[in-house]
């Protein structure tokens, strides 16, 4: 077993003079970084999923503008912004859920604003992507403080895809609630879904708490209903890739129905994400694009077909959980809980 830990695990590394991407498609199994060194590989490492998770796409897609200030300065020093429009459109195309991908190009782009046309601007942007990198390190720390002091019941959790250090800058979004609720005796077990079709629950959720020596228990999302209905859990906990103005928030298909079940059933929903997620401009989950995957990936199963020949597959990554299924959004900047949900833009509008 290796020994990552939270503090040692990191997604997104930048090498000094590269983007180095921790490939999750092969985890847990293997543990083999992807080094590129130009912001078109890294356009094709957030839609191939080397790299997912919200916030880890957004780290990710800063240091590639770096990639493509680099290229361009190369190629032309007098036309060099012209140049980047290409680097910076992959980027954007790569995937259309997360917003933190929008976000993280637009401070990148409000930095190249300032820069003088002649200058090497890759400094500046470095600087500003690894500023972007720390920023949502330290928040995920703060925010799984302010989530860890809702867990008030001592029941364990139960948490849907993987928001850790492997879906962010490091420490995770609902998986860093989780850490900080075990660190401080809160939680004691954790219940973590498999989620299908990419199985960031099984492969990944299960991987980073062993090596945190934190109890997880896999089950398939069906069992879900019944854990709930048991007793089991107090807090389901999850994370987000777009939460809009009024509090509904986008996140990996299944999050919905564990909603719907949890308030059946009485168990407290989370949603744990840093501001770089809320997008202001979504008055609500209607405005959010929900990103359309591949049909093999219902279909296969580590690359072979389980399915029966001739049938489909319908494949979104994403659903929107309405706002009033919502018990709190945490965040670094603080907590909104329900009813408050609709003074979101009052609350996180502010920079
Ligand atoms: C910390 S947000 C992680 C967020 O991203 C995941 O989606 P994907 O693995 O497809 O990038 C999922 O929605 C998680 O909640």
């Amino acid at each position: 077993m290796s020994t990552h830990t939270h503090d040692s695990i990191r997604a997104v590394q930048w090498t000094g003079t590269q983007l180095s991407l921790l490939d999750q498609r092969l985890l847990p199994h293997e543990s083999v970084y992807l080094e590129m060194d130009t912001a078109t590989a890294a356009a094709d490492a957030i839609r191939d999923m080397v790299v997912r998770g919200a916030p880890a796409i957004g780290v990710t897609a800063a240091y590639a503008v770096v990639l493509a200030a680099r290229r361009a300065w190369a190629a032309d020093q007098r036309g060099w912004r012209a140049g980047m429009a290409p680097d910076l459109k992959a980027l954007a195309d790569s995937r259309p859920t997360a917003v933190n991908l929008f976000w993280a190009l637009a401070r990148m782009g409000q930095v190249m604003e300032g820069l003088p046309d002649d200058q090497d601007p890759e400094p500046a942007l470095l600087a500003e992507a690894e500023r972007i990198h720390q920023e949502d390190v330290d928040g995920n720390r703060h925010m799984g403080d302010l989530g860890a002091a809702l867990l008030q019941d001592g029941r364990d959790v139960l948490t849907h895809c993987n928001t850790g250090s492997l879906a962010t800058g490091g420490y995770g979004t609902a998986l860093g609630v989780i850490r900080s609720a075990y660190a401080q005796g809160r939680v004691k077990h954790v219940y973590a879904d498999e989620t299908r079709p990419w199985l960031q629950g099984a492969r990944l959720t299960a991987w980073e708490l062993v090596q945190d020596g934190i109890p997880v228990s896999l089950l398939c999302e069906g069992a879900a209903a019944s854990l709930m209905r048991e007793g089991r859990v107090g807090w389901v906990i999850v994370g987000s890739d777009r939460i809009a103005a009024n509090g509904d928030a986008a996140n990996k298909i299944g999050t919905y129905g564990l909603a719907v079940l949890a308030r059946h059933h009485g168990v407290k929903f989370m949603v744990a994400a840093p501001t770089t997620t809320i997008d202001m401009e979504a008055a609500t989950g209607a405005d959010i694009p929900i990103e359309q995957r591949g049909q093999e990936e219902v279909l296969e199963l580590a690359g072979r077909r389980v399915a029966a020949p001739g049938a489909n597959a319908w494949n979104p990554a994403f659903d929107v959980t309405p706002a009033e299924l919502i018990d709190a959004i945490v965040t670094e900047r603080g907590v909104v809980e329900n009813p408050d949900l609709q003074k979101m833009k009052a609350l996180f509008a502010a920079d």
